[in-house]
C-alpha cells in the first residue's frame, strides 16, 4: 500500500457526514485546524493538521480520554505538540553526526509540518461494529524551506488514523519518491493518560535489551516482568519479539499497545526535574498522569530504494 500522488484527493471541501455511523468535521482554520471524527456511539478522535498530531482519543461512549495533553501544549502550529501522538520522522532523538539527518531538529520535521487531510471512510464489520478512518499526507512539497534544505530527499508519507469503539489504530506508509535511496527512523510518540503513575506497571518487555538514556545510554536487559515508573525513565527497548506491550493500572489492564512491523518501543516519563524544565509541560505534576509508550523503528535505520514503500504502525486498545 503506498501513496499514489495522482490519487491524492483534497478532503477539505468534502461533505462532513460519512453516513449514519460516524461524523467527520473540520474545525477551525489556518494552523490550528483539526479533523474531529465521532462515532454514533460517542467515541471520538481529534487530529490537528499541524504534525497530524492526534490530540484527543475518547473511548467508552466518549467518557474516557485516553491521551495525555499538556495544558500548555501549543496547538497553534508554533511548535510540536506536548502530548497526544506526535509523529516522529525521519530521525528519532537528536540526529547523529555525519548522517543525512544531521541538520534536522530533534525528532525530525513530521511533528512540526502541516499535513494535508486526504479523506475519510467509514465502515462496519460483520458484527455491526463501526469504525472511521482518516487519512493524512505529507510530501516534500509541504515542507518548510528549512526542512527541505536540511533533508533534500523526495518522499511521501501517508498516515491513517482509524477510530473504532475500543481502539485507535495509527499507521504510516513511507514512500521514496526520489531517484536515490534514503534512510529514516520513525516513531509514534504516544502520551498515554493514566490516573496514578504509582499504580502503573508495563508488561511485555521482559528479556528485552534496552538502552537507558538516563544511565549514559548504557545497555541493559529487562529482567523484571513488570516495569514500574518510580523516577525518570527514558529507555529504548530494541528488537522486541512479542507484539503487545500492556499498561496495567491498579492491577487491571488499561491499554494494550500492539506493534505492526515496528520492532522497538521507547518508554518515557520525565518525572519531576525534566517536567519542570519543559516550558510547555503543564501542570508540573502532570507526569503522574502520563506515560509515553512509543512504538517505532529507531534502532539503526530503515532504508528505502527509489519507489519502495515501508509501512508500520500500532493499534491501541483501551480497556476503559
Ligand atoms: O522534548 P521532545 O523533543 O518532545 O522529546 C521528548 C522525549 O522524547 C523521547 O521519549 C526521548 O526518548 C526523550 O529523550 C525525550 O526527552
Amino acid at each position: 500500500m503506498g501513496v499514489e500522488r495522482a490519487n491524492r484527493p483534497s478532503a477539505l471541501s468534502a461533505p462532513t457526514a460519512t453516513g449514519p455511523s460516524a461524523t467527520v468535521d473540520i474545525v477551525g482554520s489556518g494552523p490550528s485546524s483539526k479533523v474531529v471524527a465521532t462515532l454514533a456511539s460517542g467515541e471520538s478522535v481529534e487530529v490537528l493538521l499541524y504534525g497530524a498530531t492526534v490530540t484527543s482519543w475518547k473511548s467508552n461512549g466518549g467518557k474516557t480520554e485516553n491521551l495525555w495533553l499538556s495544558e500548555k501544549a501549543a496547538l497553534d502550529g508554533s511548535k510540536a505538540v506536548r502530548g497526544g501522538i506526535p509523529v516522529v520522522f525521519p530521525v528519532f532523538g537528536p540526529p547523529p553526526k555525519d548522517h543525512t539527518t544531521s541538520s534536522l531538529p530533534q525528532h525530525g520535521f513530521a511533528r512540526s509540518s502541516r499535513w494535508e487531510f486526504l479523506g475519510k471512510s467509514a465502515s462496519e464489520d460483520a458484527l455491526g461494529s463501526n469504525s472511521v478512518k482518516l487519512d493524512f499526507g505529507l510530501y516534500t512539497s509541504g515542507l518548510s524551506e528549512d526542512a527541505r534544505k536540511a533533508w533534500p530527499l523526495d518522499f511521501g508519507l501517508q498516515y491513517s488514523v482509524t477510530l473504532a469503539k475500543d481502539s485507535l489504530q495509527t499507521v504510516v506508509s513511507v514512500r521514496n519518491e526520489g531517484g536515490q535511496s534514503f534512510e529514516f527512523q520513525f516513531l509514534l510518540h504516544t502520551y498515554l493518560k493514566v490516573k496514578d503513575i504509582s499504580k502503573v506497571s508495563i508488561k511485555g518487555l521482559m528479556g528485552v535489551e534496552y538502552v537507558d538514556k538516563v544511565l549514559n545510554a548504557s545497555t541493559h536487559n529487562q529482567s523484571d516482568m513488570d516495569l514500574k515508573i518510580t523516577g525518570e525513565v527514558d529507555r529504548v527497548y530494541k528488537g522486541i519479539p512479542q507484539d503487545t506491550t500492556t499498561v496495567v493500572e491498579d492491577e487491571k489492564p488499561r491499554f494494550d499497545v500492539v506493534r505492526d512491523n515496528l520492532q522497538d518501543t521507547v518508554v518515557w516519563n520525565p518525572w519531576t526535574e525534566k517536567a519542570a524544565a519543559m516550558g510547555d509541560f503543564a501542570p508540573k505534576e502532570g507526569f503522574k498522569q502520563m506515560v509515553c509508550v512509543e512504538v517505532g523503528t529507531v534502532n539503526g535505520w530503515q532504508k528505502l530504494e527509489k519507489g519502495e514503500v515501508f509501512e508500520g504502525g500500532q493499534t491501541i486498545k483501551s480497556f476503559l
